[in-house]
């Protein structure tokens, strides 16, 4: 019998500090546009506070809690919070400027970060631990007393239980009855594990003020450590949306979120919020150009993807055989993957997710062989869904002859040195039948697949016009055999869209020009199957990508 999880307190807080410390992470950068994009669908999802940074520290921080106060941009569920420190050393905090700006940003809530770790206050403040609490308070109750609702955050707070317990809680202490109504014990190193974590906060909710937490991923514990802050008794959890943050990042939200409300059974977000989380993950990692990894829990796109033929014989029968929730739970999907793992049971569940009756064991078991077969050669099929779908076709006759192509040869003139005047640039003659046409076409370009690309195009134009919407967006190229040099075999995948649905095919070849022409004239030919289909696919997002 698993434990008894603990009850929901009947006051609990969702923070959101993607825009604060989520964009403290490294190659990370958002404009105003950005924050208010990303302020737009945190709010969407539902959480309870959107931290959206820190005003009076940077220019745009300061331009987004402006922009913010224009009604026009206004948050419809979450409070916005605007972020910043105590009061400087020796100062009175109604002279700081930077807890000025605080005020000015017109922000319901403000959370100060604040000192608890003595060592931190002695050698990186170069204060006295009196005149620390003394910031502490001062900051506290001056924003309280001007109308602002105030957390606080106390930094290296487990560090610095550990070395002093009782100043680590004198400051905890200090910011509640400042009028602080949330005080967020941080592991700001990360450096915790989650028995530890529950431990100290156990003692520090003994003081009786309400406890937050704020962990970062250093240890990879940060999720397990907030739940077992929140098993402690702590009422507020602080996390970003991909687990962006300083270093290796903080607490991944949506994780936290999905693990209190499916696991815990607590009510957080509004009803049907939770079933948007993968978009709005997708969304946001659009935003700030970082992709979130497939492996994500709960929204990844590896999430509930299964691969490994035993996996698929048992979700043939019932998919929670499988898989801890039902995807759609999260917004998210199963994904059945074709590659050397699999067995009978992927294929016909692949084959059944496109339309084809792969029931046949006997055809199903040679489908899976001439898959192994491939993939022992160099193909995969696991990203080139579209060129699974050309290889159920072939084993199946069901492939319609849309083009012949009888023959192509590609012709690459250099310039004698980089800048050099002369003509370059490259060639290509290609012989194809279309719809009982046989013609020759060269097609031009800065490079062979290029080159390639515009032949077949120009070829095919005058019989199918939609090719001109095909495009090529990806391109991938990786050696198989290391040891080889300049003659490896090489695995060319290449992504086209056609503006309403992209797909990937794969080709293999110890020249890079053939394979990349195989996976070429396959895109071609699954772009012309597909040109009435209605229903666009997912776009799946680009890992490594590699000019041509
Ligand atoms: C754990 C966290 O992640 S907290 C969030 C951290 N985020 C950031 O630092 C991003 C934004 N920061 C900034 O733009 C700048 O650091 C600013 C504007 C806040 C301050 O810039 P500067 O005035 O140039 O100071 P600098 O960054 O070099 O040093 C920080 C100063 O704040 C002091 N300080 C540090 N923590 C606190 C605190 N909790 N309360 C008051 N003062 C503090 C330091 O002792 C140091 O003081 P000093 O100026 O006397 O040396
Ligand atoms: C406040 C904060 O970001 C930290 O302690 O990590």
């Amino acid at each position: 019998m698993f434990a008894q999880l603990r009850p929901k307190p009947a006051e609990f807080h969702v923070f959101d500090t993607t825009l604060r410390d989520g964009s403290q992470q490294e190659g990370l950068n958002l404009s105003v546009a950005d924050k208010l994009t990303i302020a737009g669908l945190l709010d969407e999802l539902g959480v309870g506070f959107v931290e959206g940074g820190w005003p009076g520290a940077n220019p745009n921080d300061t331009a987004f809690f402006a922009a913010m106060a224009d009604g026009a941009n206004a948050l419809r569920r979450a409070t916005l919070v605007a972020f910043g420190f105590t009061r400087r050393v020796g100062m009175r905090a109604a002279d700081d400027p930077l807890t000025a700006a605080l005020r000015d940003s017109r922000a319901p809530v403000a959370c100060l970060v604040a000192k608890s770790h003595d060592r931190h206050v002695e050698q990186a403040l170069r204060t006295t631990l009196r005149e620390n609490l003394d910031m502490i308070a001062d900051t506290v109750s001056h924003l309280v007393a001007e109308g602002q609702r105030v957390f606080v955050d106390c930094e290296h707070f487990f560090d610095g239980y550990r070395e002093n317990p009782a100043y680590a809680l004198e400051a905890v202490r200090t910011a509640a009855e400042a009028g602080a109504e949330v005080v967020v014990l941080c592991d700001t190193n990360g450096g915790m594990l989650p028995p530890w974590v529950g431990e100290i906060v156990t003692e520090a909710a003994a003081t009786g003020v309400p406890l937050g937490i704020h962990a970062h991923n250093d240890t990879g514990c940060a999720v397990a450590n907030t739940l077992a802050a929140v098993d402690a008794g702590a009422m507020h959890v602080q996390g970003t949306v991909n687990g962006y943050g300083e270093r290796t990042g903080n607490a991944e939200l949506i994780s936290v979120v999905a693990n209190l409300e499916l696991k815990y059974g607590w009510p957080l977000l509004p009803e049907g919020a939770l079933a948007e989380a993968s978009r709005i993950a997708h969304a946001i990692a659009e935003v700030t150009n970082v992709p979130s990894s497939a492996r994500q829990p709960y929204v990844g796109l590896s999430s509930f993807a299964h691969k490994a033929g035993l996996h698929a014989s048992a979700i043939k029968v019932d998919p929670n055989l499988y898989q801890h929730i039902d995807p759609a739970v999260v917004g998210n999907d199963m994904r059945m993957l074709v590659s050397d793992m699999a067995g009978r049971a992927n294929i016909q569940m692949k084959g059944e997710e496109l339309g084809f009756d792969l029931s046949d064991r006997e055809l199903a078991a040679r489908i899976t062989q001439r898959v192994k077969d491939a993939e022992a050669a160099g193909y995969t099929y696991e990203a080139a869904d579209a060129s699974f779908e050309l290889l159920l076709r072939r084993e199946l006759d069901q492939l319609p002859e849309y083009f012949a192509v009888h023959s192509w040869r590609v012709f690459t003139q250099g310039h004698p040195a980089p800048g050099a005047e002369g003509e370059t640039d490259t060639e290509c003659t290609v012989r194809l039948s279309a719809k009982g046409q046989a013609q020759r076409v060269v097609g031009e370009g800065n490079g062979p697949v290029n080159a390639l690309d515009h032949a077949v195009r120009n070829a095919l134009r005058p019989a199918y016009p939609v090719v001109d919407r095909f495009e090529l967006i990806d391109y991938r190229v990786r050696i198989l055999d290391q040891g080889h040099g300049t003659d490896a075999t090489v695995r060319v995948l290449i992504q086209t869209t056609d503006g309403r649905r992209a797909w990937t095919t794969v080709g293999v070849g110890q020249n890079i020009v053939e394979a990349s022409w195989e996976a070429l004239s396959d895109a071609y030919l699954y772009g012309l199957i597909h040109a009435e289909t209605p229903e666009p696919a997912a776009v799946r997002p680009a890992e490594e990508r590699v000019s041509v």
